[in-house]
């Protein structure tokens, strides 16, 4: 083990035989920083100090930290978060800190969770890990592994962020290591997940890389560590996960449409067709919505010049969702003779997922603001979400009435669209509405109400 003038191990590098490589990482020798304490930064932070014993999370936001250190959790319905960072927070296994400098300088492995998000001509945004990335570089040191799990397009940790920390530590490039370890954790099982949902994939610029980072997920997870011959592949990996399911997710929509000229229930058909192994066509929706799916399309298309009309294309549909959202319910209110200019539209879970309290991309904006300029009014319903009635007319929810769950039964609706079925909503008497629904997410059992419910891609009456 190669211990440094700080007294702390390392494990790039380290010729220790690999048993004590281990007992040192797990017994607290091997000092780690996490950068990004988000939805997916927080539950990595608390199983690494969980595994570790000797973790400090990085924020960038004060309150971020000030709610950890208070050993309490700010990511919602995330089971065993809130215990596990309470317990890792009082035995002094986890800290957090706003000083991005100070604990790069004590860390001895540097794990990047912060966001990697989009510039407005769609193409990556990499200014946050880059920063972070200077952040590392400035408390470096020799044997030091940095690991980063953010999704990233393919080639950004060679040609982005081993050059930076090149640059900005003065070390040379063979005196650390650098690995690709893409987050494959979907938020409501991020604990289960870290610890071994998926094989972990890693990626190293070399060997020794891939070694180091492959013992310590090995540690962490208890699933397979699969090694991939360096880290673009490990990059592309995580990207082409997520392309593929925006473009499955675009091919359930196209075959939404073709429903009524089919006269046929698209979901019914799409639920059959996936009774054979070749086939797992996704759901159709008003939209693909979060900080993942609908942007890892642009990490190949915006980053790289290669001709390329079926993510574009899968982008197009994904993205048309939302009007065409909006054109089924004007002729479901048609149908049932509605045909007032004052409607009020009720739209019941904002954010982009069920339970999930994320309004990055979330198709619900697009269709309350295609609502609205057709002249209807919008109340929201979303449980995730603090009230923003207060909001500044600048706010992204400024315009959408709010209504609390226990009052949408009262808010007069023309009709209601079930755009993210959060939790609760599941028990919700639809007849009571006294107006049609259209279920957006296919999470309502139709026969189980005399309510009108609508399907995207359903049958009409
Ligand atoms: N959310 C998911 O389902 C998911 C799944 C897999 C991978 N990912 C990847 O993980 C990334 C992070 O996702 P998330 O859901 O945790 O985002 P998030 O928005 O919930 O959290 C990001 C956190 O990073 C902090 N931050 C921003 N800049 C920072 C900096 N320079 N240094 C330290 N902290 C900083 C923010 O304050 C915030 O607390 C995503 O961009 C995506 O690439 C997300
Ligand atoms: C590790 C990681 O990165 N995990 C990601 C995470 O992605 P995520 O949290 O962004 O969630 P998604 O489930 O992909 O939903 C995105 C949007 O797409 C809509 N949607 C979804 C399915 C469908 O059939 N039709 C749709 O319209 C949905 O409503 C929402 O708006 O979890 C997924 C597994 O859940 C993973 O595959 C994915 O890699």
């Amino acid at each position: 083990m190669s211990e440094q003038a700080t007294g702390r191990a390392a494990l790039y590098g380290a010729t220790d035989d690999e048993a004590a490589q281990r007992a040192a990482f797990t017994g607290g020798e091997v000092p780690v920083a996490v950068y990004g304490l988000g939805k997916m930064g927080l539950p990595l932070a608390a199983v690494y100090a969980d595994v570790s014993g000797n973790t400090v999370g990085v924020d960038v936001d004060e309150s971020v930290v000030e709610t950890v250190s208070a050993g309490e959790c700010h990511v919602k319905r995330e089971p065993g978060l809130r215990s596990l960072v309470a317990q890792t927070v009082a035995d002094g296994s986890l800290r957090a800190t706003t000083d991005s400098r100070a604990a790069a300088a004590s860390a001895a492995v540097h794990v990047l969770m912060v966001p990697t998000l989009l510039t407005e001509a769609e193409e990556p945004d990499l200014s946050v890990l880059l920063s972070a990335v200077r952040d590392v570089a400035a408390g470096l040191s020799p044997g030091d592994l940095v690991v980063v799990e953010s999704t990233v397009p393919p080639r950004t940790t060679t040609d982005e962020v081993v050059p930076l920390l090149v640059a900005e530590s003065g070390l040379p490039p063979e005196a650390f290591g650098v690995a690709a370890c893409p987050e494959r954790t979907v938020s409501g099982e991020a604990l289960a997940d870290i610890r071994g949902t998926h094989p972990k994939v890693v990626g190293g610029v070399d060997d020794e890389s891939a070694r180091a980072a492959a013992l310590i997920y090995d540690e962490i997870s208890d699933n397979e560590v699969i090694e991939t011959s360096d880290a673009t592949v490990a990059e592309a990996v995580k990207v082409f996960e997520g392309v593929y399911r925006d473009v499955n997710i675009a091919l359930a929509n196209q075959l939404a449409k073709y429903a009524e000229a089919l006269d046929a229930d698209v979901t019914e058909a799409i639920d059959v067709a996936n009774t054979q192994p070749f086939c797992d066509i996704h759901d159709p929706g008003p939209g693909v919505g979060g900080h993942c799916i609908p942007v890892y399309p642009y990490f190949l298309t915006g980053a790289f010049d290669v001709d390329d009309p079926l993510l574009t294309t899968a982008r197009e549909v994904n993205d048309g969702m939302a009007e065409y959202t909006v054109t089924l319910l004007e002729r479901i209110l048609s149908a049932h003779g509605v045909d007032r200019p004052d409607l009020r539209i009720l739209l019941l879970g904002l954010t982009y997922k069920a339970n999930i309290e994320e309004l990055r991309n979330t198709p619900a904006l697009p269709v309350a603001r295609f609502l609205r300029e057709a002249g209807a009014s919008v109340v929201g319903v979303d449980p995730m979400l603090d009230d923003w009635s207060d909001a500044p007319p600048d706010h992204e929810l400024a315009g959408i009435e709010r209504c609390a769950v226990d009052d949408m039964y009262d808010a007069a609706a023309d009709a209601v669209v079930l755009v993210t079925p959060h939790d609760e909503f599941a028990g919700a008497d639809w007849a009571a509405f006294d107006a049609p629904v259209l279920d957006g997410r296919g999470a309502i059992d139709a026969a189980s109400t005399e309510a009108p419910v609508y399907l995207i891609g359903g049958r009409w009456p």
